[in-house]
């Protein structure tokens, strides 16, 4: 394989300086959509994304009579099995070639959706997990606020609180298995090209697990390491930010919602260094939402207020042809194009 020229993004360390730290996140969502955010073990301790990893594996490798019996719902709850989602449905003749189960709120330490018995004990452990996610999110839209001088600047964190209403966020874990040496079928693609709905994602990988990718400007796939160069030594990979439709929406388009895919890379392909494709891969991705009802218009900021929205930022952008829409009827229109058969198959 050839060894990949892998995307740029930069690794930024959110525990030192806040202005700092907020103009150089700004920066990379602006420049990249993508930041790598260094994992001290500040935020989230390395042993509780070990362990939410551990449960992850217990999950999907439960019977799957248990994984049935939690399986996806209307409110984007639940187990989605092979095939089921397709992220990219304009372009994929088969679905995403993985697993995935969704956590939504839970309440009292409570799940507010069926889980499978073998991972039922730890229930207290997922929602923990979930909520140092929230904790750590909440962070990171306080800082682009700061960054990008919104009046106030806590407006982006202020949108997320729990408090102020319900919202579409979701943990979702993901298992990728390997590809059969039998399955000559080279269309299979991971997780199809997309960008992600909600305001931000989190998102948590293992070392050595290829296959995530993101559109550069020049229209080519530049592939996202999981330990960037400077974080060898780190006690955990990095996790990596990623800028969603929301951000894009209220921005005016100025933070950029990339376009990105999770692919076999293959014989030929580019692969980055000390990374494989043909063990089963496992991540994590924390989907940040607003408060559902919250209006998807251009934030109070002098900054935002510049920019000229560029001319392909209005292909999805729901505010180029039609009524503002709020945060949950966006959810609602992406989920329809994700889970068609679902939809058809309820209507
Ligand atoms: O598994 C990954 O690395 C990324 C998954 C992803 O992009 C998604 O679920 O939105
Ligand atoms: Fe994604």
């Amino acid at each position: 394989m050839a060894t990949a020229t892998v995307a740029n993004i930069p690794v930024i360390d959110i525990s030192g300086n806040q202005q700092q730290a907020a103009k150089e996140l700004v920066d990379a969502a602006i420049e990249h959509g993508f930041i790598f955010i260094k994992n001290t073990g500040q935020d989230i301790p390395v042993e509780a994304v070990d362990g939410a990893f551990d449960l992850s594996r217990k999950l999907f490798s439960a019977p799957v009579e248990e994984k049935q019996s939690c399986v996806y719902q209307k409110n984007n709850r639940g187990w989605s099995s092979m095939k089921y989602e397709t992220l990219d449905p304009k372009n994929q003749r088969v679905g995403d070639f993985k697993e995935a189960f969704n956590f939504g709120e839970f309440v009292d330490g409570q799940a507010q959706q069926p889980i499978p018995p073998t991972i039922a004990p730890y229930e207290a452990q997922i929602c923990a997990f979930r909520d140092l996610c929230y904790e750590m999110s909440l962070r990171i839209n306080t800082l682009l606020g700061i960054g990008l001088e919104v009046d106030p600047p806590d407006f982006f964190s202020a949108a997320h609180l729990r408090e102020k209403g319900a919202s579409g966020t979701i943990l979702r874990l993901l298992y990728y298995p390997p590809l059969a040496n039998t399955d000559a079928d080279r269309e299979d693609v991971r997780a199809g090209a997309h960008s992600d709905y909600g305001s931000m994602t989190m998102l948590f990988r293992l070392k050595g697990q290829a296959g995530l990718e993101i559109q550069t400007r020049e229209n080519t796939w530049a592939p996202v390491p999981v330990c960037p160069p400077g974080t060898e030594n780190d006690p955990a990979p990095p996790i990596l930010v990623n800028i969603g439709d929301l951000l894009s929406y209220w921005t005016n388009g100025l933070l950029r919602s990339t376009v990105h895919r999770v692919v076999f890379p293959g014989p030929g392909k580019e692969v980055v260094e000390g990374e494989t494709d043909t063990d089963p891969r496992y991540s994590m991705a924390y989907f940040c939402h607003p408060v559902g009802t919250m209006p998807l218009t251009p934030v109070p900021s002098e900054r935002v207020r510049k920019v000229n929205a560029p001319a392909d930022a209005s292909a999805g952008n729901p505010h180029a042809e039609r009524k503002v829409l709020t945060a949950d009827e966006h959810l609602n229109m992406r989920l329809r194009a994700s889970y068609l058969q679902f939809y058809k198959d309820k209507e």
